[in-house]
């Protein structure tokens, strides 16, 4: 049975969360008294639909129920876990908490709170406050799978591993912190930020696009891989962070920043950078922000799981743990939602994809009668010496396909498959594809006959295919 994840505010971090639980296969009860919430985690869960698949190679959970709930009593009675989302003012996070704890005796609380610790959102919520932890996640929640959990010291046995347990089984990344301080970590680090490039706004130092300029441009693109100190240790070259911190420590004395002051926020510095930002963002709505942003993010993420670097190697780790590995059944051999780096300038899928489909199913085959990579490094392997695809149908960005196979031909050291590729919606056959292997010896990098346990693993498969018994 699905498990239950109660979502109090669904405004721009209680949409993520509510995507995010629902696609992972949890069902999700959400309340927010606002008429427009209902919309607008509707367009959230759209987006969410397109973007994530497009980071795992298999495919995701059948996706949960989603149910919007009347009151918050209703929403979190049966949850097993409760994330609030609700605006950042202190009172209001207590009433909610306090309404959270009655209504629900046993599961653990996370709140989405960017600036308030552990200690000011449990004052005054009495028994059960312990349950309540800081879990601060990062816009789009959906994608991000960084979430600080701040409230170790305090909690009530059990809850921290309860929230790192949930967290994590929907792709998040926890990032335990030790000790409680206003803002947390990531935040007081992109905070020193902001305030910086409000001064240079104001000081008309740069534009806000220039500004982008310098982060998207350069060091931007750093942190998404190695984030700073690694980053920083590189630059002090071989004398590494000893020699940075020597040459360039003294540099932090000087009257760089402004970074205890605060601009004031006048009319006139507010119009400003609307202005500035309104001219940089060329009328292009939110909405169209958001699909550029989230395209990007996802390729971005996509590199890095194809290098096993930083966030991609924790999404990776995640598919295995879902144990996604392509193909459910005996004839699936791939089942995968097609990501946007996949289609050309025509708007759909590039031919060479189908050729990666189909490579993917063939390994998936070779897996299934023992030819895997054990195989492989024991020095034997199998060639495609022909491939034949037919393309049917355009297969477009964000949907869902399935390769089915069968084995045509297993007779010594030929294999002959048979694929069929269609979309998971309709059915629609999108592509066949038909392909000759051959076995091989590494060593020799010449044909040979399959080593004897292989080759009745094989012939039992090929029987079973041939009669339709999988
Ligand atoms: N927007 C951001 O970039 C991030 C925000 N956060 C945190 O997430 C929390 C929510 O922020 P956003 O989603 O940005 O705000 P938001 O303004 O988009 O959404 C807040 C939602 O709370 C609802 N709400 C108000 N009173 C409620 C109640 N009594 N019961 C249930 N729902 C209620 C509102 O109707 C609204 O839909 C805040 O604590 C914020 O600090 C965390 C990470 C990033
Ligand atoms: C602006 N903010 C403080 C609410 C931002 C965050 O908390 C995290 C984020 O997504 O940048």
């Amino acid at each position: 049975m699905a498990r239950k994840a109660a979502i109090v505010g669904g405004g721009v971090i209680g949409g993520g969360w509510a995507a995010r639980f629902l696609l992972m296969g949890w069902d999700v009860a959400l309340f927010d008294p606002s008429e427009a919430a209902r919309a607008r985690v509707a367009r959230v869960l759209e987006q969410a639909r397109y973007a994530l698949p497009m980071l795992y190679e298999g495919p995701l959970p059948p996706e949960g129920r989603l149910r919007v709930s009347e009151t918050l009593e209703q929403a979190v009675a049966e949850a097993d876990y409760i994330q609030e989302s609700v605006s950042e003012v202190l009172d209001l996070k207590h009433r909610v908490l306090s309404d959270i704890l009655a209504a629900n005796p046993d599961a653990p609380a996370g709140s989405s709170t960017s600036g308030f610790t552990p200690s000011d959102l449990r004052a005054g919520l009495g028994e059960g406050a312990g349950r309540v932890l800081v879990a601060h996640p990062f816009n789009p929640v959906y994608l991000l799978p960084l979430v600080e959990i701040v409230g170790r010291d305090g909690a009530v046995p059990g809850a921290l591993e309860a929230v790192e347990s949930a967290l994590s089984g929907i792709g998040m990344v926890p990032l335990v912190i030790p000790r409680e301080i206003d803002a947390h970590v990531a935040d007081r680090l992109l905070e020193a930020v902001w305030r910086e490039a409000l001064w240079l706004v104001r000081d008309d130092i740069a534009t806000t696009a220039q500004i982008d300029d310098a982060i998207r441009l350069g060091f931007g693109l750093r942190w998404a891989q190695m984030g700073l100190f690694e980053t920083y240790r590189i630059a002090g070259g071989d004398g590494g962070m000893a020699h940075f911190l020597a040459q360039f420590g003294p540099a932090l004395a000087w009257p760089w920043t402004k970074l205890v002051d605060v601009p004031e926020l006048t009319d006139a510095l507010v119009a400003k950078i609307a202005a500035q930002s309104d001219a940089q963002s060329d009328a292009r709505s939110i909405a169209e922000l958001e699909a550029e942003r989230d395209g990007n993010l996802v390729a971005i993420l996509r590199a890095l799981r194809a290098r096993g670097a930083a966030a991609g190697r924790a999404i990776a780790a995640h598919e295995e743990r879902l144990s996604l590995a392509p193909g459910g059944g005996a004839f699936t051999t791939v089942e995968r939602t097609i990501p946007l780096d996949w289609t050309d300038y025509n708007g759909h899928m590039n031919e060479s994809r189908y050729g990666q489909v189909f490579s993917d199913a063939s390994d998936r085959v070779l897996d299934a009668f023992g030819a895997g990579p054990d195989y492989v490094s024991a020095g034997f392997s199998y060639f495609t010496v022909e491939s034949t695809i037919r393309y049917l149908a355009e297969t477009l960005a964000g949907e869902r396909i399935r390769a089915e196979t069968r084995i045509t031909l297993a007779d010594g050291k030929k294999l002959g498959l048979s694929h069929v590729m269609s979309r998971v919606s309709d059915g629609a056959r999108l592509a066949e594809a038909d392909q000759l292997l051959v076995h091989v010896s590494l060593e020799t990098r010449r044909s040979c006959p399959p080593r004897e346990d292989i080759a009745a693993r094989l012939t039992e498969l090929a029987a079973a295919h041939a009669s339709d018994k999988v």
